[in-house]
């Protein structure tokens, strides 16, 4: 089966990424991602495309490439849907914030709706493709509502999670360790729709890197591995405080383990705690999912590496207050960072705005540098957590452009984000513009200690 019109619903940080490069890799495919977010349609079809509206490093030039030849952006589900032979189901399933689960499991009505839609719409046989973060066994229900309330046509449910990370898409997305695909491939149909997205991705992807799996361990694969790589972020920050007590030094640490190629190099990274919108999401979802099944120490045991990442932001926060002589109130803290990783705009779930959300607590004044996050943007993010008015939000946490203005007469500075360009700044301007003492709170082991301490900074880095 030869897949000429692909859908993808949901023009976010992974519908947006992925499908730019399925149109780059494939001209003879037309691709069109849709959306009902008006806004974020109108920036990812901006004359200009460096105003696309996810910032990723290399995505306006593929982007620049296909768009207009066989990649589209549309607000027009419906028509998207019909013509396509293979639908992708890309939207947002963030945390239930209601009813049964809250707090916990996978809100799933943005992809049940989609799910009705592709039903009421469809007139021809569609591949449907879970590109979101589903719980185990989510297919079912997708299979149960298109096979009961639609037209009569077949439909394919494949798996097709993404494994891409944020601030390196498209580097993940054109060299991926792996493609994992699931479907039924114990009859013919599933086997041809496995074979149909085996064919798209093997334009590009050496075939052996292209795994095929049943549904239900594709689906439970995508959770096991964000559980397993945030389980990593966790376990090196706990270490993290006990190099506190002690005199060891993370960093050294973490590369003394990591050296064991049982354990490896990647994602021992100690910091301020893990943030971005899936990792605390997902494994909540895996921790509600075990909890169904009455499976109390699996659901215990990765409950762990999310209270983990919880002291840890707080320990950064309770530590900036302690070392401030106990009290930061009127006080100016520079932040350098918001969002929740170098190399995005994304700000979900970032440690900062906790971080914030603490200080202000305690009365600080925020000053915010960042060098991709709006202003708007950290505005929401304060405003979402409900602690304090709009109003005072606004007259407590300034957001500006310029770091050296961020820092200046500050009592505190304290990195957030990784971005690289901090550690070159000139850190004695910044050191002169300060209150003295001058505190300086690494909260992602990116600064050389020795040289501020040589211009005079008192200085606090996560696990040394
Ligand atoms: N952000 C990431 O790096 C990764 C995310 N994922 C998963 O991919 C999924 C999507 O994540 P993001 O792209 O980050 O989310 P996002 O929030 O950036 O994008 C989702 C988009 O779907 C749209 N949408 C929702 N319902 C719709 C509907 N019925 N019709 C049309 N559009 C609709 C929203 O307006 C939004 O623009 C989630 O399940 C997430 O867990 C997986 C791997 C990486
Ligand atoms: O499902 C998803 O959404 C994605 O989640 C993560 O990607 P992402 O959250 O974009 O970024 P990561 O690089 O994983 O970083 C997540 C958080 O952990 C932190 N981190 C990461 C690595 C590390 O060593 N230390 C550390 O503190 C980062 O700063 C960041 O706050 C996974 O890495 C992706 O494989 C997955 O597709």
């Amino acid at each position: 089966m030869k897949i000429k019109n692909i859908c993808c619903i949901g023009a976010g940080y992974v519908g947006g990424p992925t499908m730019a490069v399925i149109a780059q890799k494939c001209p003879e495919i037309n691709v069109t991602v849709v959306d009902i977010n008006e806004n974020r349609i109108a920036a990812w079809n901006d004359e200009d495309v460096e105003n696309i509206p996810i910032y990723e490093p290399g995505l306006s030039a593929v982007v620049k490439e296909a768009r207009g030849r066989n990649l589209f952006f549309s607000t027009d589900v419906e028509a998207a849907i019909d013509s396509a032979d293979m639908i992708f189901i890309s939207v947002n399933t963030p945390t239930k914030t209601y009813g049964i689960g809250k707090g916990m499991a996978a809100d799933l009505k943005f992809i049940e709706l989609c799910a009705r839609q592709i039903a009421r719409v469809s007139k021809n046989d569609k591949i449907v493709v879970e590109k979101s973060t589903l719980p185990v066994r989510t297919a079912e229900a997708l299979k149960n509502i298109l096979d009961n309330t639609g037209n009569g046509v077949n439909y394919q449910i494949l798996s097709n999670p993404e494994f891409l990370a944020e601030g390196t898409a498209v580097d993940d997305l054109m060299n991926p360790d792996r493609v994992l695909i699931g479907g039924d491939i114990n009859t013919e149909g599933g086997n041809e729709a496995v074979q149909a997205l085996v064919d798209i991705y093997a334009h590009w992807i050496p075939r052996e890197r292209i795994l095929t799996t049943n549904v239900w361990s594709s689906e439970l694969s995508k959770l096991t591995a964000n559980a397993f790589l945030a389980q990593r972020v966790s376990s090196i920050n706990a270490m993290s405080e006990l190099c506190e007590k002690t005199g060891a030094d993370v960093n050294e640490v973490a590369k003394a383990v990591g050296m064991d190629s049982r354990i490896g190099q990647k994602f021992l990274k100690s910091s301020v705690g893990f943030g971005g919108s899936c990792f605390q999401k997902d494994i909540l979802n895996l921790v509600y999912i075990a909890k169904s099944f009455g499976l109390n120490e699996v659901a215990d045991y990765w409950h762990q590496v999310i209270i983990m990442n919880d002291h840890q932001k707080k320990r950064f926060a309770s530590n900036i207050v302690k070392t401030l002589f106990n009290t930061v109130s009127g006080k100016k803290i520079a932040f350098l960072g918001w969002a929740f990783k170098k190399d995005t705009n994304d700000t979900r779930e970032s440690s900062a705005i906790y971080v914030a959300d603490y200080l202000l607590n305690e009365q600080a004044e925020i000053v915010v540098y960042d060098p991709k996050v709006k202003r708007e943007q950290v505005y929401a993010d304060l405003d979402y957590l409900n602690s304090r008015s709009e109003d005072e939000n606004r007259q407590r946490v300034r957001v500006v452009n310029d770091p050296y203005e961020a820092c200046k007469g500050s009592h505190a500075v304290a990195v957030l984000t990784e971005w690289d360009e901090f550690e070159n700044y000139d850190w004695q301007k910044i050191y002169d513009d300060m209150l003295k003492p001058a505190f300086l709170f690494d909260g992602r082991k990116l600064l050389e200690r020795k040289k501020k301490e040589e211009i005079g900074f008192e200085f606090y880095a996560i696990g040394s």
